[in-house]
């Protein structure tokens, strides 16, 4: 697990290091790192270092002043360096002066095997000037973006106009939301400024951590005791739904999965493990319920999901369940006020259920899937790129995106299974919800190997994630 801070929790705690390190020290460690990364980039894609034609696009902040002392340790190895100051008055005089100290040239840019972008870092406020804007547009080579990809909130990930698309972002201190929020971030890597940080905004799941939570059957277990997932899923209209969230279920757990609905046939067909009825009340005992994907909108789908979630247990609802919720909200007083609800929408579905709430998406992803955990007393996970996972107390995961091959059909469905799985083996409903979700990103990067999937490839890909995740952990 990692954790990621705000720009004004890194702002306080970098005043704090200044304070007590010699003037410059901090940015020349920081510009260092970026040096040591761009030569590694460069030595990736081009076979070496020494000859290699760097460009620095350079702000007038110290994001600009960091690109320029790396320009600096770049020309001891070597490295042809040319700067391009977007404001020549307003340039880091100290970077500058060490940059054509070692040789490094100031002008136009030509050619590059790597490009620097140093043109805006934390203090970036709104999308980039037309003068920055049209340099960001023109860019061919691979950049290596300075402490973020400029362009992209630091605190949101929201890229309102034009903006950097980093292969590799080499930020200082701490991670900070951009970095998981936004796929322009590229790789991420971290120079460490010794900074002394509060406890963290978001966290993020890793391999080990899901591999450590993941339930896996004992020496003792039977076919019950994992925790039987139950499916409340599919229509006439949409059999589908049903396959791909019950089969997720299957794929992730051992133990045992329940079906209750109108495409009982279908699952049994494809699932044959899968105890399939016809009803909620017929479906014999479980430990958590899903309800939603595919299953209509319908007076009986709306008896369904009331059923589900009166009956006592932890329960996932997605799509066809978060309408439901959204037009008739007397549904909340089914609801077991002792079990967790984990909510899955995506953004139109989100809206539909917080707009009439007051609650509007925005940008900011995270303060909105907090207000409406917050405001309704459930779990919700905001499915996009990057996914995130808000407790109403606030404690808020992020998934960032591994790739984005889980847009296709049918992806939200196999998460939904996931979750019901990973909700029906106990445990922190945060953390099992975490998991599911980077099960999630993980098997669609596997099921997808480089080329286009889909949602039944993404279910079977699923014990080869948590395979990897057990392994990562030494299980
Ligand atoms: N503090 C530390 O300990 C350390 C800090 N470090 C480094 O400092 C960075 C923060 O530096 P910073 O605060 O000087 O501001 P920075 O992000 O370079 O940008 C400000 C300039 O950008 C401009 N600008 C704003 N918005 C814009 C837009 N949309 N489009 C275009 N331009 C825009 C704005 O212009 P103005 O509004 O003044 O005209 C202003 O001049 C941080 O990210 C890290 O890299 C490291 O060295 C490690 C130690
Ligand atoms: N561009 C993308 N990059 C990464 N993940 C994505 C992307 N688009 C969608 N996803 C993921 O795919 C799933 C899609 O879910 P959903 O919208 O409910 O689709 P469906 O209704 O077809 O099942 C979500 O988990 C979402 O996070
Ligand atoms: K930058």
């Amino acid at each position: 697990m990692y954790g990621v801070w705000t720009v004004g929790q890194v702002r306080a705690a970098e005043d704090e290091a200044l304070a007590r390190t010699p003037a410059g020290a901090l940015m020349r460690r920081a510009a260092f790192g970026v040096a040591v990364a761009a030569a590694e980039v460069l030595r990736e894609r081009t076979g070496g270092v020494r000859g290699r034609r760097v460009v620095l696009l350079v702000g007038s902040g110290n994001n600009g002043g960091d690109a320029l002392w790396a320009g600096h340790f770049l020309r001891r190895r070597g490295v042809a360096v040319t700067a391009v100051l977007l404001a020549p008055d307003r340039a880091h005089v100290e970077g500058l002066a060490a940059l054509r100290r070692s040789g490094g040239r100031v002008g136009i840019a030509d050619r590059a095997d790597l490009v620097i972008d140093g043109i805006v870092g934390l203090s970036a406020r709104g999308p980039l000037r037309a003068e920055a804007a049209d340099w960001v547009s023109r860019l061919a080579a691979p950049v290596l973006a300075v402490d973020l990809p400029s362009g992209v909130d630091p605190d949101t990930g929201d890229a309102p106009g034009a903006a950097v698309d980093a292969a590799v972002t080499v930020t200082f201190g701490a991670r900070k939301p951009v970095h998981v929020l936004s796929a322009r971030s590229g790789d991420v890597r971290v120079v460490d400024l010794g900074l002394d940080l509060p406890d963290p905004n978001l966290r993020v799941l890793e391999a080990a951590d899901v591999g450590r939570a993941w339930r896996l059957p004992g020496p003792a277990d039977d076919k019950y005791t994992q925790g039987v997932t139950g499916v409340a899923a599919g229509s006439a209209t949409y059999p589908g739904a049903a396959v791909l969230t019950t089969g997720a279920a299957v794929r992730a757990t051992s133990g045992m999965v329940r079906y209750a609905g109108w495409a009982a046939d279908e699952v049994r067909s494809r699932w044959p493990e899968v105890v399939a009825t016809g009803s909620v009340a017929d479906a014999g005992r479980v430990q958590a319920w899903v309800a939603g994907p595919g299953l209509g909108t319908g007076q009986v789908s709306r008896d369904v999901l009331g059923a589900v979630l009166g009956a006592g247990v932890p329960t996932c609802v997605d799509a066809d369940g978060i309408t439901l919720l959204a037009r008739y909200p007397e549904l909340w007083d089914r609801r077991d006020p002792d079990q967790v609800v984990v909510l899955t929408p995506h953004d139109r579905e989100f809206a539909r259920l917080a707009e009439p709430l007051g609650i509007s998406l925005g940008v900011d992803r995270v303060a909105a899937a907090r207000a409406l955990a917050s405001r309704l007393g459930v779990l919700v996970l905001l499915k996009g790129n990057a996914t995130v996972i808000a407790e109403p107390d606030g404690r808020t995961l992020v998934s960032p995106a591994a790739s984005s091959w889980l847009a296709t059909a049918g992806s939200g469905d196999v998460l939904t299974g996931l979750v019901g799985a990973a909700l029906a083996a106990g445990g922190d409903p945060l953390l099992a919800v975490g998991c599911a979700s980077w099960v999630h990103v993980r098997a669609g990067v596997l099921a997808a190997g480089g080329a286009p999937t889909s949602a039944s490839v993404v279910v079977d890909a699923i014990p080869g994630a948590v395979r990897e995740a057990v392994v990562a952990a030494g299980r």
